[in-house]
């Protein structure tokens, strides 16, 4: 049996995967180019297209340019980031304020990414036994624009560090939309080859072979291949 008429060629396969291993969290790296709008369109119908619950596509757009609304997200930020930098003692607390944790003014465009939980009424396919269903798909929704816009050459920058509350007053968000990502689009002067955050010595990849257990949790790898092939670089 051949497979090979589902294959992508290898140029589209190495794109694909460029695009999963160049993909970075931005900060500190954006330039103020605006995005042109046909490319913005691309970058929203990429995230239109990820899978959802029942078809669910529970996701809206909240296109943000307006400097007004930017500033009072990032007093947002500014007020819970010195609560989370409260959570870290001596050495960490230091190194913790020495990060850069956002790009809300400097990115030319805000996005939030946000999932409606009543869409499709009552009763979704797929959503009756995990609620949260409509959550992860669009959390889908993000990770495929965050890809097509690495692919695009426009950095991505997801701002969790927010009380969300506040953040749907701000946006004017009725009570069954919840505002899953707050993200900062833009250009940038370069891509980090490796996460800031491994960077700036906060936290390493782990090992992936540590996490790949074997038919329950806890149980080591006891195909030796799969093993062998994981040891290997990408
Ligand atoms: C749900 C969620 C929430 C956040 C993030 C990511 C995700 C998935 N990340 C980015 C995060 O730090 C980053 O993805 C990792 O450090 C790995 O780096 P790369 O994305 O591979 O560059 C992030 N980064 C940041 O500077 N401020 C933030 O508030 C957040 N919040």
């Amino acid at each position: 049996m051949t497979h090979s008429n589902h294959h992508f060629s290898d140029a589209e396969q190495r794109g694909l995967y460029r695009a999963i291993y160049e993909r970075r969290d931005v900060r500190s790296q954006f330039l103020p180019d605006p995005i042109p709008p046909e490319i913005l369109a691309r970058l929203l119908k990429a995230a239109h297209h990820a899978p959802s619950v029942g078809f669910m596509q529970p996701w809206d757009f909240i296109v943000i340019e307006s400097r007004d609304v930017r500033e009072s997200v990032l007093a947002m930020f500014e007020q819970e980031n010195q609560k989370a930098a409260e959570q870290f003692e001596g050495e960490r607390n230091e190194r913790y304020r020495g990060l850069k944790l956002q790009g809300i003014m400097e990115s030319p465009l805000n996005l939030c990414i946000t999932c409606d939980r009543s869409r499709g009424g009552p009763n979704v396919l797929g959503r009756n036994s995990i609620l949260e269903t409509d959550l992860f798909s669009t959390c889908l929704a993000v990770q495929n624009l965050w890809l097509a816009a690495r692919a695009e050459g426009v950095g991505v920058g997801w701002v969790s560090i927010l009380d969300q509350t506040q953040l749907s007053a701000a946006l004017n968000l009725p009570d069954h939309v919840y505002p899953v990502a707050y993200l900062c689009l833009g250009y940038v002067s370069e891509f980090l080859d490796q996460p800031e955050l491994e960077a700036k010595g906060w936290r390493s990849r782990l090992p992936l072979k540590e996490l790949v257990h074997s038919d329950s949790w806890g149980q080591p790898l006891t195909d030796s291949q799969l093993d062998v092939a994981l040891s290997e670089p990408r």
